[in-house]
Parts: structure tokens; sequence; C-alpha cells
């Protein structure tokens, strides 16, 4: 209660309920919602001669969102202009063509050579970047400030988004051969999990994602979303959005997605995820 009368955000002290591993998120909101109320009724409730009123939860409030703006058929970036291919609205997934020229993808592509290890995944338990054969691709990264094409990328994902570039992560590139894949999981982290509630300290929740197509595939490897009946095939320069939470911040459970197997060719594509805060 103090820290609501201090003006904290219910959200954030329901996230830090959460991460503090005492309660999970739903019971930290339903308290927040309860305190909520009695400081309605007045007097921490004690002096409420009738039940508090009914009142929306807190959360139902609409937080900031990254969006992109879908207002007509093509996008003027600051240096480039950028085709919407297709929306659907909820979940919100956006398909974007021409972000990239081929020159910055084959730049990209190169400036990677041959660093990449095998991927991995985020352990619920501890948070420790861990193998796992539903992820069976290689990866590898670009960190801030260490190529000119990738910052200049940045520039123009934030500028896209309406999201400033320092809450995202660094670029994140995934290269799959024949057969590999990414079976279908959700890209938010979650705070019921102790491993993923680490992340979540540094930068908040991965609120949207981007995945930027690098280069054509012969047979396979589309980007598929199981619970939505949708399949994006890549295609050089393109790049796919999805928003992974609700605009309240919570993890939307609808955007289950994969990288289905490469039948024939080579797939690479750049993740750039956006977070709550700022990701240092
Ligand atoms: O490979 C894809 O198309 C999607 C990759 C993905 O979802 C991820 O790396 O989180
Ligand atoms: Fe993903």
């Amino acid at each position: 209660m103090e820290n609501l009368e201090r003006g904290c955000s219910p959200l954030d002290m329901a996230n830090s309920m959460a991460r503090s591993g005492q309660h999970s998120m739903a019971v930290a909101r339903a308290a927040i919602d309860e305190a909520l109320r009695l400081r309605v009724a007045g007097a921490d409730g004690a002096s409420a001669a009738a039940p508090a009123p009914a009142m929306a939860s807190a959360f139902s409030a609409p937080r900031e969102m990254p969006y992109i703006d879908v207002s007509s058929n093509r996008i003027a970036a600051p240096d480039r202009e950028v085709d919407v291919l297709f929306v659907l609205q909820k979940p919100q997934v956006i398909l974007l063509g021409n972000v990239l020229s081929d020159e910055e993808c084959d730049a990209i592509v190169a400036h990677c050579g041959t660093r990449y290890t095998r991927s991995t995944v985020t352990a619920e338990a501890d948070g420790a970047s861990v193998v796992h054969e539903g992820r069976t691709s290689e990866m590898a990264f670009i960190q801030r400030g260490e190529a000119e094409v990738a910052e200049r990328i940045d520039r123009r994902l934030a500028a896209l988004a309406h999201w400033s570039p320092e809450c995202s992560e660094p670029f994140q590139l995934q290269k799959y051969g024949p057969t590999q894949e990414y079976r279908p999981h959700y890209d938010w982290l979650d705070p019921d999990s102790a491993g993923h509630r680490s992340h979540l300290a540094r930068g908040g929740q991965r609120l949207a994602t981007f995945v930027l197509y690098l280069c054509d595939v012969e047979q396979g490897g589309g980007t598929v979303f199981p619970s939505l009946g949708l399949e994006v095939f890549p295609k050089k320069g393109s790049a796919l959005w999805f928003l992974n939470t609700d605009t309240n911040h919570q993890p939307d459970p609808q955007t289950l997605h994969g990288g289905a197997p490469v039948v024939n060719g080579t797939k690479i594509i750049a993740n750039k995820w956006l977070r709550q805060g700022r990701y240092g």
C-alpha cells in the first residue's frame, strides 16, 4: 500500500513481486488490485462500513507499446521506403517488404562469417543458455557498435517501431541448413519461471520481435504460427514483426511460433527483440 501511495506503477510492483519469486504474477496482480480497492474504500478499508465498490483492474490500463504505422501501404522510414505486405490485427503480425537492401543482407551475413555456434535456449530453472533438441540451428551475435551496417539497420528498425534502439537486444543471427528448425515456442520471458526472471531483470519483457530474412530459401524454413494457421516464407530483405504481449505488457499465448525445418538451401535470419526498458 505504501508503494501505491508513493505513486509506484501497479504493473512494476506486480513484476517485482513476481520477480522476487514469492508470488506468481496472477497472485501479485490480485493483491495489488485488492489494495487499490481498499484505498478507494478509505483508510486501508478499516473504517469502511460498506464493501469497496467494484473497480476495474488496475492492469486493464494500456501501457506504451512499440507500434508500426500501417495506415498506408508504404512506410517512409528515414532512409528507405518499406512495403506493408500483410497485417494480422490480433495478435498483431505484420510482414514488411524491402526493409533491407540485398547489399545490407549480404554485409550482415559476411560480417558474421564463421562465428556461428550451436543455438541455445534459456533454461527455465536457472536462466542458463542450454542446447535443446527443439532448436537445431546455429547462432551468432552482433554486439552494439560492432558494425556500421548493423547500426544503420538498428536505427531504421527503431524508427519503424517508434521505440528507442537502446531498449532492444543486439542482433541475434540464426542459420539453418536442411532439416534444422526451431520448434514452436514463445519469445516472451515467463515471469513464473525462475530462470526467465533473471533475464527479465535486465530490460524487462520482450514486447515485440523483428525477424529479418537475410536470404531466400529454396524450400521450407517458413516462420509458422500454429495457433493462427499462418506460415510466412523467408524473402531476402523482408521483415516479420509480431507483438509478444498485450497492451498491458502481459505475455500473449497466441504468439506461439517457430521456424519450420529447412528442406533445401540455407536460411539465415536476424532476430531483434524490443524490450520494455533499456537493455544495458
Ligand atoms: O526461424 C524462424 O523463422 C523464427 C525464429 C524464432 O522464432 C526465434 O529465433 O526466436
Ligand atoms: Fe521466436
